[in-house]
């Protein structure tokens, strides 16, 4: 069962997160020398990074990565790296290192072997995976009824490219080993509709229905439910 943290106020959980997951950078760098967190894009992570931003850590020693990524320009409006770099990325955490799921490849699939290569270089297991989730019950980028789904459900690849079925833009996503190869694994959760999806996903049920199960309905790696209204 995953440990459940319930606020009332989104901001609250943001802060708290914040200072929860800097403790664990720290204890990651005492014990290693280096940390490695694992960042959701899309809407929900925004005040957690905020808050992220303005504490006091090593952070030149805190290596910065994405869960997932749209397959556009780093400066476009969907980008989660241009989420990661407007919102983390400054302040005392602008001297952590980011290292970028997009390459220069014409689209993901072209993108794939490269971010394959920068990704198997990364300190495996990764202190800290935070997700996301869909109101499909998606999460990084491995969709329900996606074609590439069974493939990022099996490989023992750390990334893979996907075309969202109902979603904008092509993606780079973790694959769902590479999710569970990590320390900590976060999930932010926000208001009534995904409560209820994730409420779901708890009660048990096929993995590709509501892939957010890859982490939930497993016992390797601890996972930390932040619950917000
Ligand atoms: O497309 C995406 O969606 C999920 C959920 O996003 P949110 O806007 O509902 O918070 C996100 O976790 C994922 O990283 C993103 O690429």
């Amino acid at each position: 069962m995953p440990t459940e943290h319930l606020f009332v106020d989104g901001a609250l959980a943001a802060a708290n997160m914040a200072q929860r997951i800097a403790a664990l950078l720290a204890d990651a760098i005492a014990a290693r020398g280096v940390a490695t967190i694992a960042l959701s894009g899309g809407r929900s992570p925004k005040p957690v990074l905020e808050a992220l931003s303005q504490v006091a850590l090593d952070w030149d020693k805190v290596i910065v990565t994405l869960v997932d990524e749209r397959w556009v320009a780093p400066d476009h409006a969907d980008s989660n790296e241009r989420l990661i770099r407007e919102n983390l990325l400054r302040g005392k955490a602008a001297a952590a290192r980011f290292v970028p799921m997009k390459n220069d490849a014409a689209d993901a699939y072209a993108g794939q072997a490269e971010c394959e290569a920068t990704f198997a270089a990364l300190p495996w297991p990764l202190d800290i995976i935070l997700l996301g989730m869909g109101e499909d019950g998606h999460t990084a980028s491995l969709f329900p009824e996606a074609g590439e789904l069974a493939e990022g459900l099996s490989t023992q690849a750390h990334v893979l490219a996907v075309t969202p079925p109902a979603a904008p833009h092509q993606r780079m996503s973790l694959s769902a080993a590479a999710i569970l190869a990590s320390r900590h694994i976060f999930l932010q959760i926000g208001g009534a509709a995904k409560k209820a999806v994730y409420d779901r996903a708890l009660a048990g049920g096929p993995v590709e229905e509501l892939p957010i199960r890859v982490a939930l309905c497993q016992h390797g790696v601890s996972v930390e439910v932040w619950i917000s209204q």
